[in-house]
């Protein structure tokens, strides 16, 4: 399902502009969402589940235009929305708690929601657990019940908003291979701060800072936006001042800084090849 966002503008009460004119192309498969605090990520994603109406602009999923009463509706048959804070009912074991999103989404016939309740059970690997209290489930046990809520109408769109933060990295690995696994022919639209995830699974990406799109293409072309500008330097002296630092690891001569700068941050700096975290700081900080 291809979205496509025109001239997109919300501003809150208060006067915030979350989104000011946002023009985005989103094509069919996995695709990534990055950008800083604040940026508006959550408002777009909300707007295109339907849970927040825009001030302006035109948003169109599947061909379905949003401002209309029928295009919503139309849309919502096909969307799975894993918001940032799913609320779950704590005394409900995860069977129930699935049964109760299925019914809620319209699935009357007890059969039938029983059969796919136990099938999305499967898919995010509980089955071992469907039976116990949500109240004992870790955090990647939690967001595993919440893909699943958001799969159980065999969603066209599928709409994830920070799903992998307060994972352990086995848990964050888990989820994003289940991401990538359901997207197929269908569109995940992913949102985070956590490049790594990105980098892991789409291949397409935009990057969204004070509500307007500044990076839209593939995840390389956003590598090759810190080419010639990653270094690293070794010191026993103070951390470099030029660019950012990116990360600082003991050496056997001091520490080791990766650092992004448009110049080579003092004498020894050495050019290294860039990844996707360096291109995001790149067009982010410089
Ligand atoms: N209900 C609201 N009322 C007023 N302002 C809001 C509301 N929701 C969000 N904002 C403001 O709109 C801006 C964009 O917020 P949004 O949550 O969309 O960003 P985000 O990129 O998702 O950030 P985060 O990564 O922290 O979730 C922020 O300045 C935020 O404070």
């Amino acid at each position: 399902m291809r979205i496509e966002i025109s001239g997109l503008t919300k501003t809150y009460r208060g006067g915030v502009a979350a989104l000011d004119g946002l023009d985005l192309t989103v094509p069919t498969g996995m695709f990534g969402l990055l950008g800083a605090n604040g940026a508006g990520k959550t408002t777009l994603m909300r707007i295109l589940a339907g849970v927040v109406r825009p001030s302006s602009g035109r948003v169109t999923v599947g061909g379905h235009d949003l401002a209309t009463g029928a295009g919503r509706t139309a849309v919502q048959r096909e969307l799975g929305y894993l918001p940032q804070d799913l609320g779950v009912y704590p005394d409900l074991t995860a069977r129930q708690f699935l049964d109760y999103v299925a019914l809620l989404k319209g699935m009357d016939d007890r059969a039938v929601r029983r059969r796919r309740v136990g099938e999305l059970l499967e898919v995010v690997a509980l089955t071992p657990h469907a039976d116990r209290r949500l109240r004992g489930f870790s955090g990647g046990m939690r967001q595993r019940v919440g893909i699943a809520q958001a799969l159980l109408a065999d969603p066209q769109l599928l709409i994830v908003d920070e799903p992998t933060a307060g994972l352990d990295p086995e848990e964050r690995i888990r989820f994003r291979t289940l991401l990538s696994q359901f997207a197929g022919r269908r569109t995940v639209l992913l949102s985070t701060h956590i490049v790594d995830d990105i980098a892991q699974t789409c291949r397409e990406v935009a990057v969204l800072a004070k509500g307007r799109l500044i990076f839209r293409g593939t995840a390389d072309e956003l590598v090759r936006r810190a080419d010639g500008r990653v270094w690293s330097v070794v010191t026993d002296g103070p951390p470099p001042t030029e660019g950012t630092v990116v990360s600082a690891l003991p050496h056997e001569n001091g520490m080791r800084y990766r650092v992004v700068a448009a110049d080579a941050p003092g004498p020894g700096a050495r050019p290294v090849d860039p990844a996707l975290e360096d291109g995001y700081l790149a067009l982010t900080t410089n």
